[in-house]
């Protein structure tokens, strides 16, 4: 059924960052299957030959590495874990550039890690690269690198779902499809009778009550179940994008949504697409610190689009340099905002609570009027 909200979507999304979990590309056994990423492939093609650039974010190296090693099931030992991910991956790209070929397409490995995303020169690297990529037709394929980020491995932290938001957001990509093995967002637990997928979701606080878990059958090669995907929505929504959570076994998935059909569950943008520099502010940088913040201070930053004044500061926490990314907290205890800070937080220390005017008299020499200004500051919406 077409849906003309959908179709709106659809029209704009010229860049699109589609992400395929290991559900998706193995079977039981763990083995890649060859049927599902020609599909994938051929779908992005497709995608292409429309006129739309592709980020595809592929999981599927741990299975890959299981299959082609000959395991019989998951190694625990990390490093085991992420020799099978290093073997794996080879082979991954292999098959994607196999099927890829055949549309006079080349597959481009790009490994990250949210470390990458972090910092601000590898930020804009990854970015030039990517928008390189695009003008030579190539299709970038990006996955963790296992190697070295650790934590991506095991099961309940960081994962491709949020390392497909990010480069999302990295490249302003109107559209991210997280395809997985379920139809999209249930009510309940998919496998609970009764429970329904939601089609379209504006408010996400409304629906993080019903993410849960990896089903954790087989090999439990995936990491995050709904709820990593549902943190994943929030960082791409709160910049300003739409997200699709589908079922990446269907046939012609990426073709009807992009055609505007109803299917899985669409989450609608928080609002106007965020600025570049306050996205990598608000999204990929993790803060050094944290700032406690009066009430009239939250409202004017929140409602108001202030900057903060040392005088609205009740608290600081960490320690942090100028141009260092800090939370900003308000008196609920809950981060509100992320900017990047004009003072150091030993001067913080000294200044909070005070009016500007006492800054000389205080820091003995002074340059800036706020702690935090507007433009380098990120309101986190939802
Ligand atoms: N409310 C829900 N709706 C849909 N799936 C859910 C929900 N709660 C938990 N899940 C689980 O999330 C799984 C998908 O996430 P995951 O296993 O990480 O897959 P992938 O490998 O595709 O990233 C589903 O197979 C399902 O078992
Ligand atoms: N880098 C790992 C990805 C693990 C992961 O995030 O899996 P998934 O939850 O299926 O997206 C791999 O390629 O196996």
């Amino acid at each position: 059924m077409l849906n003309a909200v959908r179709q709106e979507i659809a029209a704009i999304a010229d860049k699109i960052v589609v992400k395929v979990g290991t559900r998706t590309l193995t079977g039981p056994d763990g083995q890649l299957d060859m049927g599902q990423i020609t599909s994938i492939a051929d779908q992005i093609a497709g995608l292409r030959a429309e006129g739309r650039n592709v980020v595809l974010v592929s999981s599927g190296a741990v299975g890959a590495g299981i299959g082609r090693l000959g395991l019989t099931e998951r190694p625990t030992d990390l490093s085991q874990l992420q020799a099978a991910a290093a073997v794996g991956q080879s082979c991954l790209i292999e098959c994607y550039n196999h099927a890829l070929e055949k549309h006079g397409l080349h597959a481009a490995q790009v490994l990250l890690t949210a470390d990458d995303m972090h910092d601000r020169r590898r930020y804009l690297n990854a970015r030039n690269t990517l928008r390189a990529l695009f003008e030579y037709g190539a299709v970038p394929i990006v996955n963790e690198n296992d190697t070295v980020r650790v934590e991506e491995l095991r099961r309940s932290m960081g994962d491709n779902d949020r390392l497909a938001a990010l480069v999302t957001n990295l490249i302003r990509a109107p559209l991210m499809v997280l395809l997985t093995d379920v139809e999209g967002l249930y009510d309940g637990h998919p496998k609970d009778e009764g429970s329904k997928v939601i089609p379209l979701v504006r408010e996400l606080d409304e629906v993080l009550e019903h993410a849960g878990e990896s089903s954790n059958e087989g090999l439990r090669l995936s990491t995050g179940g709904m709820a990593s995907k549902l943190q994943a929505v929030q960082i791409s929504t709160e910049a300003g994008e739409n997200v699709v959570i589908a079922n990446g076994r269907r046939p012609n998935v990426l073709r009807d949504i992009l055609a505007g059909e109803t299917i899985g569950t669409l989450f609608i943008a928080a609002g106007a697409s965020v600025r570049d520099r306050k996205r990598w502010i608000g999204w990929s940088v993790h803060p050094e610190g944290k700032l406690r913040l009066d009430a009239g201070a939250e409202h004017a930053i929140a409602e108001e689009g202030g900057s903060l004044l040392a005088v609205g500061i009740t608290g600081v926490e960490g320690n942090f340099d100028k141009g260092d990314v800090v939370s900003l907290v308000g008196p609920s205890g809950e981060e509100f905002a992320r900017g990047q800070t004009n003072y150091g937080s030993d001067d913080v220390r000294q200044v909070m609570g005070e009016p500007t005017e006492r800054f000389g008299e205080i820091l003995g020499s002074w340059s800036y009027y706020d702690v935090v200004h507007r433009d380098n500051l990120t309101v986190l919406r939802a």
